[in-house]
């Protein structure tokens, strides 16, 4: 197990990882999630032993690495696939670090047969493209068959197949009881490898939970409804009736309405009484990336001015309120995000929905009170997301 307990790093002014506390656990693979320039490698290279914390301590089985008696039998690590000497072959790459660790050179054979470098084992790695790099930097991490493997980044750059392979090979590994840890920023991948996840922004927590609870507690929950295309007061009076019950309707882009606030049977049922024919009722999967976004959407250093994302926040109806808690201390979920309906080409897809032509207000109040649902804790706004304690 890796054990962080208030890890901190400061690079002159710069605190890189902030207090930071969690457990890794084995037999699971655990997701390192966070923004770029949120502190992941700095992390991982403090649990590696190769930055000194600041403060705080982190172990592995009890030990700092440092400590660890012949560590690279205990520990794998892929920080940086290109950290290789390029003049050298892979297998003798491989073997000199064998050798450094007392792993017999038979291993060398066997971790190049499971990376499938094996053809180009006596090839130069500056030759190597970025996939065989990683495979390279994955069968170093595997050389000690260690416990404990951390992986920063092992598809980036690898073939749909490598992709497949990795993922696979992760949760083998865990399957086999091990301690997994692998930070990527491929969240549609991290959704099918990961069972739980450690998500940082700006250096502190944001989220330390499974994957499956990360998602509901970061997604707003909504149905899609279509009506009949050629009937179009089918729509406005399946919208009358869903206000009327206290839902929120909001049109989408390809003319099927967006409900918040009413379960799936209950729309139906409201169709029915009101003689509405469905002919689309589907409940929103949100997708760990739109969770991810949403979450971290307050703690992005770097974005480009040409990126929507910086207007995806939707303004809720009157009277919504994000059903989500806070699933961390000190995170920040500084609004509602889902994701924007359809766009024709060439529209701007975050912003608010417009009432059809003589239709119904998309954001009139529902007739209803406001749910009295607790509030959310005060979301601190982006800037505000290390107060009072923020170090820099
Ligand atoms: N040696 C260093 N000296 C000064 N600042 C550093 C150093 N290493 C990292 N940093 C800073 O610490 C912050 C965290 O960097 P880090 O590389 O850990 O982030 P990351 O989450 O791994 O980012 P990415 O996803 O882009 O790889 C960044 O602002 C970075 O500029």
């Amino acid at each position: 197990m890796i054990e962080a307990v208030g890890l901190t790093k400061r690079y002159g002014a710069k605190t890189a990882v902030y207090n930071l506390s969690f457990q890794v656990r084995p037999g699971t693979v655990t997701g390192f999630l966070g923004p770029n320039g949120s502190g992941k490698s700095t992390t991982m290279r403090m649990i590696l032993g190769l930055d000194q914390p600041t403060t705080g301590q982190v172990t592995i089985g009890g030990y700092p690495y440092r400590k660890l008696s012949n560590a690279p039998r205990q520990v794998g690590a892929l920080l940086d696939a290109k950290a290789v000497h390029g003049g050298r072959h892979a297998r003798n790459h491989l073997l000199c670090l064998a050798q450094l660790s007392g792993i017999p050179a038979r291993r060398v054979d066997e971790v190049l047969g499971v990376v499938g470098l094996q053809d180009v084992a006596k090839k130069r790695s500056k030759g190597f493209s970025l996939g065989m790099g990683q495979r390279l930097g994955i069968a170093a991490a595997l050389l000690g068959d260690p416990q404990v493997l951390l992986f920063d980044e092992p598809v980036n750059g690898l073939d749909p197949e490598g992709i497949l392979w990795v993922r696979n090979l992760m949760k083998q590994l865990a399957s086999e009881g091990r301690t997994v840890f692998v930070s990527s920023h491929l969240m549609s991948e991290m959704a099918l490898t990961a069972e739980h996840l450690i998500v940082i922004g700006r250096g502190q927590l944001l989220a330390d939970m499974s994957v499956r609870d990360f998602i509901s507690h970061n997604s707003a929950d909504f149905a899609r409804v279509r009506t009949p295309a050629t009937e179009p007061q089918q729509r406005e009076k399946l919208t009358a009736a869903l206000t009327e019950a206290g839902g929120q309707v909001l049109p989408e882009q390809d003319g099927a309405l967006r409900v918040m606030g009413l379960p799936l049977p209950r729309i139906s049922d409201l169709a029915h009484g009101a003689d509405v024919r469905l002919w689309e009722l589907s409940p929103h999967q949100a997708s760990l990336e739109e969770a991810y976004m949403r979450m971290t959407q307050g703690a992005v250093d770097y974005r480009s001015t040409a990126d929507q994302r910086a207007g995806l926040q939707q303004q809720l109806p009157p009277g919504v309120m994000p059903q989500q808690q806070f699933p961390a201390p000190g995170q920040g979920q500084p609004d509602w995000y889902a994701p924007p309906p359809p766009q024709p080409q060439g529209a701007q897809p975050y912003a608010p929905p417009q009432p059809a032509p003589g239709g119904p207000n998309p954001y009139a109040a529902p007739p209803q009170q406001p749910p009295t649902a607790p509030a959310a804790p005060a979301a601190p706004a982006p800037a505000d997301l290390n107060k009072p304690e923020d170090p820099r």
